[in-house]
Parts: structure tokens; sequence; C-alpha cells
């Protein structure tokens, strides 16, 4: 079969709404080129791991691809892509320089291309991901070991706003907690949840494939007791529960939305875990959620990224 290498040369904040509409085009395997990768001193603090070339990445802003059947729909799904980027910009979502270009590659290529850039990673002080396709051996006695298979889901587990989250986790997750994690994609916060300790997790996304995902996930790494996996949209329908902690890596619009219902659903000592927000929407959404009731614990930054630990007041 023939691929077609979609490629958008965007900015960082504009990199999930995008990886988002790719996948729900159908496309496989979304390999995201940020400059920023190539600064970051994997092999000193983390003891691995990439090999990445420079010339693969470009100066300013973030290179977005993934890879579409050549068939008949080709055009249109292009054009439907094209048309919900730029939907982006009424959300106030920068889209930079918004170029996509389109060339043909085969189909080993595609396979392998965005599995070169996933590696073991060492997220914090006890967790490390790892692919299912690599062979890792614990290296630490007190080191929690997530083993997972992106699919087409977001993500790796090592995008910025999923590290922050899991760094929240450690922080506020108390043994025996229940948990919420609105919009699990592939499950990596909810097994995390899971292995630092909580009781019950309840993962919820609105994307089948992401909750297939996550199901898939969630059996690897032998949580299935504890973490329970939903498509739902946000926190809507749900019956009892009062969790403890809610982590929700979204965008800051949708976190915005969630808000309210957060605070409502939460235990009176509840924790609102927040992420998928870019630098310049931190206040905004700082403001939404001292106005449904919490009070601002910590604000953890990685890149132009934050997440926000929020208690409910
Ligand atoms: C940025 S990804 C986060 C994935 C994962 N939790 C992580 O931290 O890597 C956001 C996820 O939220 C899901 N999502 C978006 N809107 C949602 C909604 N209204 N309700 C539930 N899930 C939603 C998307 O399908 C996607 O899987």
């Amino acid at each position: 079969m023939k691929w077609s290498e979609i490629c958008i040369h965007t900015t960082q904040e504009a990199v999930e709404p995008i990886a988002n509409i790719l996948h729900e085009s159908g496309s496989s395997g979304v390999v995201i080129e940020d400059p920023m990768d190539l600064q970051k001193d994997w092999s000193s603090v983390y003891g691995e791991i990439y090999d990445l070339n420079p010339g693969d990445y470009p100066v300013e802003g973030v290179l977005v691809k993934a890879y579409l059947p050549v068939n008949s729909f080709l055009g249109e799904t292009v054009d439907e892509i094209k048309e919900a980027i730029n939907n982006l910009l009424l959300h106030q979502i920068d889209l930079g320089e918004n170029t996509i270009t389109i060339s043909e590659v085969n189909e080993e290529e595609w396979a392998t291309a965005w599995k070169k850039y996933y590696k073991p990673v060492k997220i914090t002080e006890r967790i490390t991901i790892t692919p299912t396709w690599e062979e890792y051996k614990q290296e630490r006695q007190n080191e929690t070991v997530i083993e997972l298979d992106p699919g087409m889901a977001f993500g790796t587990g090592t995008h910025p706003t999923t590290v922050l989250c899991i760094q929240a986790l450690e922080k506020v997750l108390k043994q025996g907690d229940k948990v919420i994690d609105v919009g699990t994609g592939t499950g990596v916060l909810s097994i995390a949840a899971a292995k630092l300790g909580a009781e019950s997790v309840l993962a919820f996304d609105l994307d089948d494939v992401a909750v297939q995902s996550a199901k898939i996930n969630v059996k690897l790494n032998k949580v299935q007791d504890k973490v329970t996996v939903k498509q739902n949209n946000l926190l809507d329908n749900l019956t009892d529960s009062a969790p403890r902690v809610i982590v929700a890596n979204l965008l800051a619009e949708i976190v915005i939305r969630l808000s309210d219902d957060a605070a409502k659903v939460l235990s009176s000592d509840g924790y609102f875990i927040t992420s998928g927000i870019i630098k310049n929407k931190k206040d905004e959404v700082k403001d939404k959620l001292e106005s449904s009731g919490f009070a601002i614990n910590e604000v953890l930054e990685k890149e132009d990224w934050v997440a926000i630990i929020a208690e409910k007041r």
C-alpha cells in the first residue's frame, strides 16, 4: 500500500489539537518534531536515550506529521484536515506558519517512522514509561514502570503536559484515593495513579479510539482491578463517586468548561489537577478555578506548558 505523509508546520500550542484532528481523520502514528527536544539533555539526566538528527527539525515552530493511505478519498481527507486546522483559529489557537505539505512514503518508512522517536523515558524519580516493543529492565528498586502502546491515541506519555500531570499526581495522591482521569487518551495517567496507590480510578474519554487504547494499556500494566475505562464526555452522567483527585489533561478551554462540575463532584478535601494549558492561558484558567471554589495550590511548568494543582476550599 502507498502512504502519504502530511506535514504541518505549526506552533507548540497547536500540536495537541492538530494531533487530535489527524487521529480523527484516520491517520496513523503522529510524529512531532519539536526543536525543543534537541535541547533536552536526555543522556546525562536520564541515562538514556535519543539519537536525534537536528536536520529533521525546523529552526522555529514544530512539525506535526502523520500518515494517510493513498486512496480515492485522500484529496477530500486532506481538505477536511486543512479546514479543521483553520477552524482552530476560532478558538484563539496560534497556528504559526500553518504550512501543510504532502509527500509520498513507502509502507516500511511510515510503519517505523514514529517508533524511532519513542524510547523508555524516566518521567520522574519514580516513574519510567517504556513502549511495549522496547525491552526495559527496571533499574532501581522503587522504580515504577509503565508500559504503553500508544496506538492511535494521544500520546506516548512523554508530552510535557502528561509529565506535569504525573508529577502533580505524585504530590497529591494518597494511598487508597479514588481518582477520575478526564481525557484519558492511552490511559497513562490512570495507570500512573493506580501504580502510585489509588484504590480505584475512573478513566473517561470521548474518543472511542482512546477508550480502546486505554483498555489495552490498563491490562498490559495489570491494573484492570483498579481502573475502569469508559467512553464519556467530561464528567457527564456521573452518579456516585466523590473522588479525592480529578486529573484532566485537556485544552485550557475544556478545563474551563469542566471546572464547576469538578468542584461539585470532588470530595471536600479534593484536588483538581489540570493541564494541557499553554502558558499564556494560565491566568484565565486560574481565575476560573478560583471562581469555581478552588484555591490554587501550585503551578508546575515545563517548556511552554503548565499544570495547575487546585485544592477544594
Ligand atoms: C491531551 S490528551 C491527554 C491524554 C492523556 N491523559 C495524557 O495525559 O497523556 C486529551 C484527551 O482528552 C480527550 N478529550 C477531549 N475532549 C474530551 C471530552 N469532552 N470528554 C472526554 N475526553 C475528552 C481526547 O480524546 C484526548 O484523548
